[in-house]
């Protein structure tokens, strides 16, 4: 029998850099949340693996073993058919793959009845996280997560279709040891969260801009619009986000991003 699963946007609403591992792995202190879109994934039971996928964003997922989707599946140890609806954009900070591959082992986890045994954070430093699935505090490389308590946000995602590796966005660093977020507001509407999320930063952002200036522009479009209280980037690009006082604010502001920008990719999200 199918298994349904949504696997949503990721998004680092703060990333901050704070160290490095002899590994080469950056140490982060990053605030997660996630959106109310994201990929679609209907995982079944078959006697060897497949993957197909369909969807806006399909072109150039792989379609074998370098799939995260595939490899999650092979790390829970059984095989299964996995039909994706690719609705997010790849390679571009909000997680797609990793948020496809803990879709992809809970669905797993439902259909045989077991918790998965391998560890999923050997699938990619963003896998752990993605399977929290809602405000999260990730520290260490991805591994230490904490649940915090942290308002829903209507936002509007930006992505300006170019690609930046998140190899080459960590290499353009002029600081690995930064400071981290500190203490997290105890917020209970979004108003509590706005002054504080705007002194966090997103250590990513000034090399991304550096490899791909577009995303400069992205952010200084999304800074003058109405109601707006913060322009930052997600991960390590190059989709961007605009935090908004209400959703209507947020409707007419990917209306208008739309318009100018009929290539980009935009939408009008709550994030959670
Ligand atoms: C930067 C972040 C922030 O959430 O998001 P994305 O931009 O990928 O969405 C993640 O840490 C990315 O996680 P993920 O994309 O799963 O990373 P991995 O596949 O494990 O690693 C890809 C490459 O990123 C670098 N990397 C990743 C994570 C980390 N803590 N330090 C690193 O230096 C390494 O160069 C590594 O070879
Ligand atoms: N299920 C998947 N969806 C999208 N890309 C995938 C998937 N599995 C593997 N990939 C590969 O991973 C790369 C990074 O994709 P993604 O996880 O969306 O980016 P990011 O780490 O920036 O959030 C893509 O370029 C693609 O080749």
């Amino acid at each position: 029998m199918a298994t349904e699963v949504f696997a949503p946007a990721k998004i680092n609403l703060t990333l901050h850099v704070t160290g490095q591992r002899s590994d080469g792995y950056h140490l982060l202190d990053s605030l997660v949340v996630f959106a109310d879109f994201g990929d679609r994934l209907r995982v079944t039971p078959a006697s060897e693996m497949s993957i197909t996928v369909t969807g806006p964003f399909a072109e150039g997922v792989p379609l074998d073993q370098r799939n995260l989707c595939w490899r999650a599946a092979e790390l829970f140890g059984e095989t299964v058919s996995i039909e994706l609806e690719k609705n997010l954009p790849h390679a571009a900070g909000i997680g797609g793959g990793s948020s496809d591959a803990a879709a992809v082992i809970s669905a797993m986890e439902q259909i045989f009845d077991r918790a998965i045994q391998g560890d999923p954070l050997t699938l990619g430093a963003d896998v752990p996280v993605c399977a929290v699935g809602k405000a999260v505090r990730m520290q260490g490389i991805g591994d230490q997560l904490g649940l915090c308590h942290f308002p829903p946000l209507c936002a509007v995602l930006v992505n300006p279709g170019v690609l930046v590796p998140t190899p080459l966005v960590f290499q353009g660093l002029t600081s690995k040891e930064n400071p981290g977020m500190g203490a997290l507001p105890q917020p209970d509407v979004p108003s509590d969260v706005w002054d504080w999320l705007v002194a966090q930063r997103n250590d990513l952002q000034a090399p991304a801009i550096a490899a791909q200036p577009v995303i400069g522009g992205v952010l200084e479009g999304l800074s003058g619009l109405a109601g707006v209280r913060l322009a930052r980037m997600s991960g390590s690009g190059a989709t961007c986000f605009g935090i908004f006082e209400h959703a209507e604010f947020a409707k007419r502001a990917a209306q208008h991003i739309q318009k100018a920008h009929p290539d980009w990719w935009v939408r009008a999200v709550q994030l959670s």
